[in-house]
C-alpha cells in the first residue's frame, strides 16, 4: 500500500481527489489543508509518503512555497494547480517537481493518478543516457530522476556498448546522435542486430536540424526521436509513453501466449514451442516424449468446496508441475487437463510424474481434511509429423488409465 500526501485547501478539489482515492486499491492518502499542517506531518513521518500532490496557492503559502518544503524531504512532488504561468512552470521543473498539472477536467485528475502509479513502477526501470555533452546529460539525468527512474550514463559510443553489457537489464537507451566515435544512428543499427524492441527501447536525440535524421533513426529501429533542445515535460512525456507502450505490448503478449489462471502456456503457444522441439527431434532422428495429464475427480472438488477452491487447486498443481519439469514445454490444455513436450525419455517423464504424484499429497488446496489431488497420465515417446499426433497418442493412453481406475501413468514408445 502506498501513501500519498495531499496538500490542498479547496473543498471541491479535495472531494474530487477523495473520490478518486476511494477507487484506488493500492493507494491511501493523508489530506492537509495548509502548508503548516503538511510541515507537521512531514516532520513526524516524511518516510511514510511515497509522493505528494500539492496546490500552489495555500492560505499560509501563497507562492508555491509548499514545493520547496516537500522537496526538502525528498518526497516526489506533483503540482496540481488552477493557474498556468510559463515562468513559474519552468522554475518548478528546475526545482525538480515530477509534473505541473492544470486542474482543467477529469482528465487532469486521471493523469495525476496515472503519474503516481508510474512513479512506483519507474523505480524498477533502468534508463541509460548516452550523451557526450555533460550539461545535456545532467539535465536529462535530473529530469528523469524526479520521475524515480534508475539512471546510468555513458559518454560516447564505445562506452555505451560496454555499459549495456554491464547493465544488461537496461530498459531504455536515450541515444545522442552526435557523439564522438560511433555515432548514435550507427549504434542503433548495431544494437538492433542484437536486441529486439521489447528488450531495449531506444529514444534518439539530436540537435541536427535535418528532418530526415529522425526518420532514419526510427526506420533502423529506434522507438522515438527528440530534437534538441527539448523541455523537461517533453522528455518525460515521451519516455512515459514509450514505457507504457512497451508494458502494454508485454501484457498483450502475455495474454496471447499464457493461460491466465496458471501462467502455463496456452494451447497455441504450446503447439508453437512444442513444434520447435519436434523439429529438432526430426532433424536429429531422436524421439521426444509427449504427456497428457488429467486431474482425477476434479468435479468433486468444485462441488464440495466451490469454484474458487477449484481454481486454487489448479494454480497449486501448476506450480508443482512446473517445479517437477523445469526444462520442458508445459501447457494447460484446458479445464483440468495439462500436457508437456520433453526431450527426455518416457521412463524419465514417468518417473518425474510419479514424484509429482507424491508431491500432490502435500498440496493444501483447501483448509481441513481434504482428499489429496490425484492425476492420471499418458506418456508417448516417438517422432511424428506434428505435436498433435503425439498428443493424440498420449491421450489414448490417458483414456486407458481413466478406465483402469485412475491415479497412475501409462507409457508407450514408438515401435
Ligand atoms: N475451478 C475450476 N474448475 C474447472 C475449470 N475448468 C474446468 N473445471 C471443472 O473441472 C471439472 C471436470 O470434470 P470432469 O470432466 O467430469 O472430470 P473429473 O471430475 O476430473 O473426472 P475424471 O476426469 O473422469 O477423473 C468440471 O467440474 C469443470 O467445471 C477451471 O478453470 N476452474
Amino acid at each position: 500500500m502506498r501513501n500519498i500526501l495531499v496538500v490542498e485547501d479547496s473543498p471541491l478539489v479535495l472531494k474530487i481527489l477523495n473520490r478518486q482515492f476511494k477507487q484506488e486499491k493500492n493507494l491511501t492518502s493523508v489530506m492537509c489543508a495548509s502548508a503548516g499542517e503538511a510541515q507537521l506531518m512531514l516532520e513526524t513521518s516524511s518516510a511514510l509518503f511515497d509522493a505528494a500532490i500539492v496546490d500552489l496557492n495555500l492560505p499560509d503559502a501563497p507562492n508555491g512555497e509548499i514545493v520547496d518544503l516537500i522537496l526538502s524531504y525528498k518526497v516526489p512532488c506533483v503540482v496540481l494547480t488552477s493557474s498556468y504561468d510559463e515562468q513559474r512552470r519552468d522554475d518548478l521543473f528546475m526545482k525538480g517537481v515530477v509534473d505541473y498539472v492544470i486542474k482543467e477536467s477529469q482528465y487532469s485528475y486521471d493523469y495525476v493518478f496515472r503519474l503516481i502509479h508510474r512513479l512506483e513502477q519507474n523505480r524498477k526501470i533502468k534508463i541509460m543516457i548516452a550523451e557526450d555533452s555533460s550539461s545535456a546529460r545532467h539535465f536529462i539525468h535530473r529530469v528523469l530522476s524526479s520521475h524515480q527512474y534508475q539512471i546510468v550514463e555513458a559518454q560516447d559510443g564505445e562506452e555505451t556498448l560496454k555499459m549495456l553489457e554491464q547493465h544488461a537489464d537496461t530498459d531504455l537507451l536515450i541515444l545522442d546522435h552526435g557523439m564522438p566515435g560511433i555515432q548514435g544512428f550507427e549504434l542503433v543499427k548495431i544494437l538492433r542486430q542484437k536486441q529486439k524492441r521489447q528488450d531495449l527501447l531506444i529514444l534518439g536525440v539530436s540537435a541536427d536540424p535535418k528532418g530526415s535524421l529522425s526518420a532514419m533513426f526510427i526506420k533502423h529501429g529506434a522507438d522515438d526521436f527528440l530534437r534538441k533542445p527539448f523541455c523537461a515535460e517533453e522528455l518525460t512525456c515521451r519516455v512515459m509513453a514509450m514505457v507504457e507502450r512497451r508494458d502494454l505490448t508485454q501484457a498483450l503478449r502475455q495474454a496471447a501466449l499464457f493461460d491466465s489462471l496458471t501462467g502455463l502456456y496456452n494451447r497455441r503457444a504450446f503447439y508453437a514451442e512444442g513444434g520447435r522441439v519436434l523439429k529438432q527431434a526430426q532433424e536429429l532422428q531422436y524421439p521426444i516424449s509427449v504427456a497428457v495429464i488429467d486431474l482425477d475427480y476434479f468435479k468433486k472438488i468444485n462441488d464440495t468446496y466451490g469454484h474458487s477452491v477449484g481454481d486454487n487447486a489448479l494454480k497449486l498443481f501448476s506450480r508443482a508441475f512446473r517445479k517437477a519439469f523445469t526444462d520442458d514445454v508445459l501447457v494447460r490444455l484446458g479445464g483440468e487437463e495439462f500436457g508437456l513436450v520433453s526431450y527426455h525419455s518416457s521412463e524419465v517423464v514417468a518417473e518425474r510424474l510419479d514424484r509429482l504424484r507424491r508431491d500432490c499429497q502435500q498440496i493444501a488446496y483447501a483448509e481441513g481434511d481434504i482428499t489429496p489431488l490425484s492425476f492420471s497420465a499418458g506418456v508417448y515417446s516417438g517422432i511424428a509429423d506434428s505435436v498433435d499426433i503425439l498428443l493424440h497418442l498420449a491421450d489414448q493412453l490417458l483414456y486407458q488409465v481413466k478406465h483402469q481406475g485412475r491415479g497412475h501413468t501409462l507409457t508407450e514408445q514408438q515401435g
